[in-house]
């Protein structure tokens, strides 16, 4: 046995489990106790993304009417392409279960999908409730920071936000993680991302501007719901994830000369949870709300001519439907199959 080392080595906690296994994984533990004092705990089990292929299509976002559960790689497109990402969807937990009595539009909160994991769904529900409470006094926030009573979006605040774990596996640099698009599920978007990198935002000269990690940062953008309740004056801003190559952008020529091959990325793990918008708001009720809140905010008359220039999905009348609700089918295209 060497007395140094070189790299921290790894060992397979599954491995360890498994009898025909457990010796040979036992000797690498042996040496790094013993040589390295570091190691890389391997399959743990504890991550979900790991849980076997039939696990997670038990609780496929198919079987559910609201667009709760699992999402395989490759089956989500945004802006024609398919998003090389696969990810769980949960919600706000103690949703009403929707009959035929409630409006139709209900059924987009409805109950979680866990996977069969002990320990999943304690942890979706206690993140979801502390990181409920931390958007909730950032929205109060931002009331404040636009001279508008603290409580001014309260009332705007739906039922059921949700909660999104999302790996994009390692693929060709340049690949796309996830197409442009707008959040259009509610008010805010909360992030949590690790240090891969890849995230960028448009802005007004069409330029990506990345959004490089931050440790112990949240990334924090608007969503479509805020945008409309201020008439778009705070407006929701395009952002993507495209697939980072793991080698120093001078390589960059030789790999286009294929002196070197293109190196695949890293996995890049991230965490959204989007405050939900309240459903059974009309349009009539949004456009209201909208021009008296836009006549408060404290800004130039030429942004807010700006702002009333800009589309929003949620104020279409495309999207109101006879029940009178805004934004029902931005929310669909959203969640399920971005355009
Ligand atoms: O994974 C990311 O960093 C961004 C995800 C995102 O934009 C989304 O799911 O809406
Ligand atoms: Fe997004």
């Amino acid at each position: 046995m060497t007395h140094s080392f070189s790299s921290v080595p790894q060992v397979d906690y599954a491995r360890l489990q498994d009898k025909t296994t457990r010796q040979e994984e036992l000797d690498k533990l042996r040496n790094a106790i013993f040589v390295v004092g570091f190691l890389y705990l391997t399959n743990t089990g504890l991550e979900l993304f790991d849980l076997p292929a039939e696990a997670k299509e038990n609780c496929n976002m198919i079987h559910s009417a609201s667009f709760l559960g699992y999402t395989r790689l490759g089956a989500e497109t945004t802006a024609l392409n398919t998003d090389l990402r696969e990810q769980f969807d949960f919600g706000t937990p103690g949703m009403t279960t929707w009959t035929e009595q409630h409006p139709f539009w209900q059924r987009l909160e409805g109950s979680n999908q866990y996977p069969n994991k002990s320990g999943a769904q304690e942890l979706v529900e206690n993140y979801i409730s502390q990181i409920d409470r931390l958007a909730q006094e950032f929205v109060h926030l931002v009331a404040e920071c636009l001279s508008l009573p603290v409580d001014t979006f309260d009332s705007f605040k739906g039922k059921m936000s949700r909660l999104k774990f999302v790996k994009y596996p390692p693929s060709a640099p340049d690949s796309q993680g996830v197409g442009p698009h707008k959040d259009s599920a509610g008010l805010f978007t909360f992030l949590s991302q690790d240090n891969t990198g890849g995230l960028q935002v448009l802005n007004k000269n069409g330029e990506w501007i990345d959004v490089p990690p931050i440790e112990g940062s949240l990334v924090v953008n608007i969503q479509q719901g805020f945008e409309a309740i201020t008439g778009g004056v705070c407006a929701a801003t395009t952002h993507r994830v495209i697939v980072r190559s793991q080698q120093l952008p001078n390589f960059a020529s030789l790999i286009k000369a294929k002196i070197i091959q293109a190196p695949t990325s890293q996995t890049r793990y991230s965490i959204p949870f989007f405050l939900g918008v309240r459903l059974d708001l009309t349009l009539s009720q949004l456009e209201e709300s909208a021009a008296h809140i836009v006549q408060r905010i404290p800004t130039s008359d030429d942004r807010k001519k700006r702002a009333v220039d800009v589309p929003s999905e949620f104020l279409s009348p495309l999207y109101s439907c006879t029940l009178g609700v805004a934004g029902i089918p931005s929310f669909l295209n959203g969640i399920r199959n971005r355009h």
